[in-house]
């Protein structure tokens, strides 16, 4: 692999170039790239030129994202699609069930059968939106426990935010290479084909989809130029391709539905590629967090890693939000999240360990879904003791969890709303809460520090 910038070699031994939102150029073959030009008369070593739009040819330049690619093949030259079962994956609009205005939790997906590729191991909880307007996102789940062989998969409906919680993911994309384990958030662009092999012997995790504008770094407004998420963190992989002659399924999804067609080649036949519309990695583990350092608890959009977002400033189609190993140290402050209802809804996963808002019953591989307006926050058990806590400085290193936080409520599909692993009784991590109300014991009202 001779990559055209000055490549690096992660833990995995992958090459990557880094950075949010560059323009990268890559060459898996020396000249491959053409120079000066995007689609000379004869692109070199008789490859095809292709561009691959992922905005508007006219977004401001600053929207604008779209990579040229330099294939074996073109992309065009494939058979008809057909429609091919959807398996547990549902699309937008989700009209098959109402929304709920209930807390709701699930605990994992049950093992997948034998044979269960990332593909046919999505399974589909919920959204909103539409994906014909290029509105809204999706929550899915995976379970996998074998690789996609001869088969490639391709989401015309939007970008795929994949957040894995047990087993590595090695995805093969039309522009080289990306590892995912545990901790780690792969972005797939909308409309970039991949497959997936698995790194373990199972895969689990979550998968945020994405319809509507592409996830771009939250501005940092008064945090100042650096912290959250940084941009040079993020890897995007190097040219490599595959150079297969033999039949090869290619899914596409298209508007909820998956379509297939038996191409007669692998199309991962990216020899070379420039451009801004990539696929990436990032480790959650290099979030900078930030938080108080007086008193109260913050809100969570503190913690956004990635944010959608809508044609109005602050009001995301869907935040992807970490809550990463931090210390608390707020004065006479109660520290877990706090009561509240949003109108924002809030999907949360957790990728290992705990979640300081919940003793118990929220376990990795399963997920919570908060709609607007549903009052939720600490249970019981979370509640008594925060209250009651010693506040010295505290280090919350036990656990990593995450939200998609979105601004439509999210309905859940009626595979997940009679789903055997919904979790029944979870209102009742809220009862016995008591009152302890005494007006006459004349606490001050504005007793802080
Ligand atoms: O509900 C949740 O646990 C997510 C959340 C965390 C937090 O720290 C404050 C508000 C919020 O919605
Ligand atoms: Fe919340």
């Amino acid at each position: 692999m001779s990559g055209t910038e000055r490549a690096r070699k992660t833990a995995d031994g992958l090459e990557h170039v880094t950075g949010f939102g560059n323009e990268h150029s890559s060459e898996a073959v020396r000249g491959a790239l053409p120079v000066g030009r995007n689609s000379p008369q004869r692109a070199p070593l008789g490859l095809y030129a292709e561009q691959l739009s992922g905005s508007a040819f006219t977004e401001p330049r600053a929207h604008n994202r779209r990579s040229w690619l330099y294939r074996v093949r073109p992309s065009a030259a494939h058979p008809p699609f057909t429609r091919t079962d959807n398996g547990a994956l549902r699309g937008a609009p989700f009209t098959e069930s109402v929304p709920d205005p209930n807390r709701l939790r699930w605990n994992p997906l049950p093992e997948p059968a034998p044979g269960t590729d990332f593909l046919a191991g999505l399974w589909t909880l919920g959204g909103n939106g539409d994906a014909a307007q290029r509105a809204g996102m999706a929550v899915h789940l995976y379970h996998a426990n074998s690789p996609m062989t001869d088969r490639v998969f391709s989401d015309s409906d939007g970008e795929l935010l994949i957040v894995p919680e047990h087993g590595g993911l090695l995805i093969v994309t039309e522009f080289g290479l990306l590892a995912a384990r545990p901790g780690h958030v792969a972005l797939i662009p909308r409309g970039v084909r991949f497959r997936v092999e698995l790194l373990d012997e199972t895969a689990r995790g979550y998968v945020c989809e994405n319809y509507g504008r592409p996830f771009v770094l939250p501005d940092l407004g008064p945090i100042g130029a650096n912290g959250l998420a940084n941009a040079r963190d993020f890897l995007a992989p190097v040219a490599a391709y595959e150079d297969i002659e033999r039949p090869t399924e290619v899914v596409n999804k298209f508007c909820g539905n998956l379509w297939t067609a038996t191409y007669d080649h692998s199309p991962l036949d990216v020899v070379a590629w420039h451009g801004n519309h990539l696929p990436y990695v990032y480790d959650l583990r290099r979030f900078n967090v930030i938080g108080t350092i007086s008193y109260d608890h913050p809100d969570p959009s503190i913690f956004t890693v990635l944010t959608s977002p809508s044609d109005t400033p602050g009001l995301a189609g869907v935040d992807f939000v970490v809550f990463a190993p931090r210390w608390l140290v707020g004065e006479n402050t109660f520290r877990p999240p706090y009561f509240h209802r949003n109108v924002m809804s809030e999907y949360m996963g957790l990728i290992e360990g705990a979640y300081d808002a919940k003793a118990e019953g929220f376990v990795p591989g399963g997920g919570s879904l908060h709609n607007m307006m549903s009052a939720h926050g600490p249970d019981r058990e979370t509640f008594e003791r925060a209250s009651a806590a010693e506040l010295r400085p505290q280090r919350i290193d036990d656990g990593l969890a995450f939200m998609f936080e979105t601004r439509w409520p999210v309905t859940a599909t009626a595979q997940a709303a009679t789903a055997g692993h919904l979790q029944t009784g979870y209102d009742d991590v809220w009862q016995g809460l008591e009152r302890h109300f005494t007006p006459s014991s004349g606490a001050a009202p504005t007793d802080r520090p």
